[in-house]
């Protein structure tokens, strides 16, 4: 049986360097009423450095001071203590480092009790105000309700209209019934601070003794990874005593805190629920080392497997994770010899494509001494030297000495910078064995005319996007049909695009927030409209790029390329438009279909992914569809299809994805929205997007 992720993550091999990774994990120790001490609120420096020694990083403690921090709200209208924290105990970089402002838990701004709501919000105020004060990095909240809007409102100000520094950490309630769906209470209150950036606020998950449902279904646990969470709190009574009388984490809690630890960068925080640590030297140092042991190997571990998949990606030094790339238009733009030279990497694709050839030779060749094979988009020719690799192949399987198949190779490309290099490759790699034609393909049934070229019994081409067509695959292959013969085979045969439905925070923000610098405001836009010149006296005659329905949206109606991390897939891919070729029926391209999905939990869904699968020839294909993933490709990432807004959808919704595919003169464009249909009946439609390509047109 094959290793489980967990079982990997302690093999002895990943222990390797273990003080490294142990350095990685940042673990801070929440002050709580059991630390309460004489004059604790002068003694921080001690405090602190009494945790540093027992591996803590970081501590997080009362803004107002610790007698303010547990006063008893029972005593109200009597007023807490004041704030008394003095700053001159650290110095100013020590606070930052080292402190995190905890909110005075007694502070409830959604209390039932109008004039306690109402005097929570001006202590939350002074509190928020003095953490700026000491120049502190984090400021954490306790959520104790279900509910929390008057919080949100006031932290919704804060965050959008004030110019601090902190990133607010939100730490979810550990007092609700075991199944209420925290999720919902996390991303309800973002929604109410108008989904602040994710950087700036986050979320804190408790690791309770008593967990609540949710933790305990991982579809329900999947959705974190689309959401910020910045801390994972343990509580202390979660831990057990170990075989050599050391505390330690049930494996349960184990394998729930690898599967969220997403990045090194969490932090780990311990909660104290009980005063043991007064009756155990050593208690803390114990947590600490149990929660680094747990999950100082999980990033590396994820590194080490993605590398088998990812191959140079995850040796290269760039991060590709959840980066926005607009898709290439290779047809209407002429790629440069670097985009080439990444594609060019991939140890699958080219493989496959050699494979697939041979395999249709063994069908168009028998007892021929000729097969006239066009390649039409070489790009810098890699697809060219694996047909001649197919023909050397099929003759050394299939021939013998004095029967051998010779090709006859054309090879067919528009980019006139390309041809320099094919032309070089001609002459140097293939032994002249190529007819370089540089041209577009689809004028080849005019060329052909002009300069007698043969027909072909075999067409190769890859004009493939992450969602399958949105390079304009259909469009140029049609193009040459008039040229083929009725047996014409085409190289891919077929391929078809897919979809789901995915939940990600980060990547909507992220979409939303990409607004060109001023000197970007010219640059070409993926819309219909090109950059205008701007005459009037106030632009200086600077170029614009302008779009008719608004900056902001024409950044949600377009589709993107993202290698995608912090996301969650809420259904399994279903096929969306699919094209084979050769189309002798000359079958319009422009598709239309509306896609079912039926949601199994509460979720915010942003957009779609998208997938595409091609059929090479009979059973080789390549595919970048999850389930039928081609390992170690890397030539494409998923495509993001995103919706202007996060929409809520409950279990037992059915949502439809309705996209089409139109077409004009001059190109091609999807139009897409969503419909909600609610368990009572109820139906939303969300704003058609992407009309007639305003903000995301393929120029044919
Ligand atoms: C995705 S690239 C693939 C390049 C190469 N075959 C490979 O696999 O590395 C597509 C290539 O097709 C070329 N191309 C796209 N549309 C074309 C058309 N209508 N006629 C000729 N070449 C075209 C592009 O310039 C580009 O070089």
């Amino acid at each position: 049986m094959s290793k489980t992720y967990s079982d990997l993550i302690f093999d002895t091999e990943s222990t390797r360097n273990i003080d490294e990774a142990n350095s990685r994990i940042n673990i801070g120790w929440i002050t709580s009423r059991f630390d309460v001490a004489e004059h604790l609120d002068r003694k921080v420096v001690e405090f602190s450095s009494k945790l540093g020694a027992e591996q803590y990083n970081f501590i997080v403690y009362p803004v107002g001071g610790i007698i303010r921090g547990f006063w008893d709200p029972r005593r109200f209208p009597e007023a807490p203590p004041n704030i008394d924290l003095p700053d001159l105990q650290l110095a100013n970089h020590l606070w930052e480092t080292y402190v995190c402002a905890g909110i005075s838990e007694w502070i409830d701004c959604d209390s039932e009790n109008p004039d306690f709501a109402k005097f929570s919000e001006q202590e939350l105020i002074k509190e928020l105000n003095y953490a700026c004060y000491l120049g502190l990095r984090t400021v954490v909240l306790n959520l104790t309700r279900k509910s929390s809007p008057n919080l949100a409102k006031i932290i919704k100000k804060w965050l959008w209209t004030k110019n601090v520094l902190f990133t607010i950490w939100v730490s979810l309630p550990t007092n609700l019934p075991k199944n209420e769906d925290l999720w919902s209470v996390w991303a309800d209150f973002r929604k109410d601070c108008a989904n602040f950036n994710g950087v700036r606020l986050q979320a804190i998950l408790n690791i309770t003794a008593d967990l609540q449902d949710e933790f305990l279904e991982l579809k329900l646990v999947e959705r974190w990874k689309a959401e910020p969470v910045g801390a994972i709190c343990v509580h202390s009574d979660v831990f057990t005593t170990g075989k050599d009388g050391q505390a330690v984490l049930p494996q349960l809690y184990q394998k729930l805190l690898q599967n969220l630890w997403m990045f090194d960068s969490m932090r780990l925080l311990l909660k104290q629920i009980n005063d043991g640590t007064k009756y155990r030297q050593n208690l803390r140092r114990e947590y600490a080392t149990s929660l680094r042991f747990t999950v100082r190997n999980v990033t590396w571990m994820r590194q080490k497997m993605a590398k088998e998949t990812d191959g140079f990606l995850a040796t290269s030094n760039l991060d590709y994770h959840d980066v926005l790339q607009a898709p290439l238009q290779p047809l209407s733009d002429n790629l440069d010899s670097g985009v080439y030279n990444t594609f060019e990497q991939d140890p699958v694709k080219y493989q496959r494509y050699r494979d697939a050839v041979q395999l249709a030779f063994m069908d168009i060749a028998k007892d021929k001494e000729s097969v006239v094979v066009y390649l039409l988009g070489a790009g810098r020719g890699p697809i060219g030297t694996m047909i001649l690799e197919a023909e050397k192949r099929y003759n050394s399987e299939c021939r013998d000495k004095n029967n051998k198949l010779k090709i006859k190779f054309y090879v067919v490309e528009k980019n006139p910078n390309a041809i320099v290099t094919l032309r070089f490759m001609n002459e140097n790699a293939w032994r002249k064995r190529a007819i370089l034609v540089e041209s577009d393909m689809r004028s080849l049934p005019s060329l052909a005319k002009e300069n007698n070229y043969e027909q072909p019994d075999l067409i190769v081409s890859e004009l493939l996007g992450s969602f399958g067509d949105n390079e304009l695959s259909p469009e140029c292959l049609d193009g040459v049909t008039d040229f083929l013969k009725p047996t014409t085979i085409s190289i891919p045969q077929k391929y078809t695009s897919y979809a789901a439905p995915i939940m990600s925070l980060n990547m909507h923000q992220t979409i939303k927030s990409a607004i060109p610098s001023f000197w970007g405001k010219g640059l070409v836009g993926h819309g219909r409209n090109e950059p205008e010149l701007e005459e009037d006296d106030e632009n200086e005659g600077e170029y614009v790029q302008k779009y008719p329905q608004g900056m902001a949206i024409s950044r949600l109606d377009q589709i993107y390329v993202v290698y995608l991390r912090q996301f969650c897939a809420l259904a399994e891919n279903k096929p969306v438009f699919t094209f084979e070729h050769p189309n002798f029926a000359k079958t319009s391209n422009d598709r239309e279909i509306v896609l079912d999905f039926d949601i199994d939990r509460a979720a915010d869904i942003m957009g779609f992914a998208g997938y595409f699968d091609m059929i090479l020839y009979k059973n080789v294909m390549l595919s970048i569809e999850p389930k039928t993933f081609s390992n170690g490709m890397i030539s494409w990432f998923p495509a993001v299809i995103p919706l202007r807004k996060l929409y809520r959808v409950a279990e037992g919704d059915r949502i439809k994805f309705v996209i089409s595919r139109k077409s004009d003169a001059d190109g091609v464009w999807y139009e897409w929205n969503l419909e909600i249909h609610r368990k009572n009946g109820e139906i939303f439609k969300s704003p058609l997007q992407n009309q007639n390509g305003e903000s995301y047109y393929m120029r044919k």
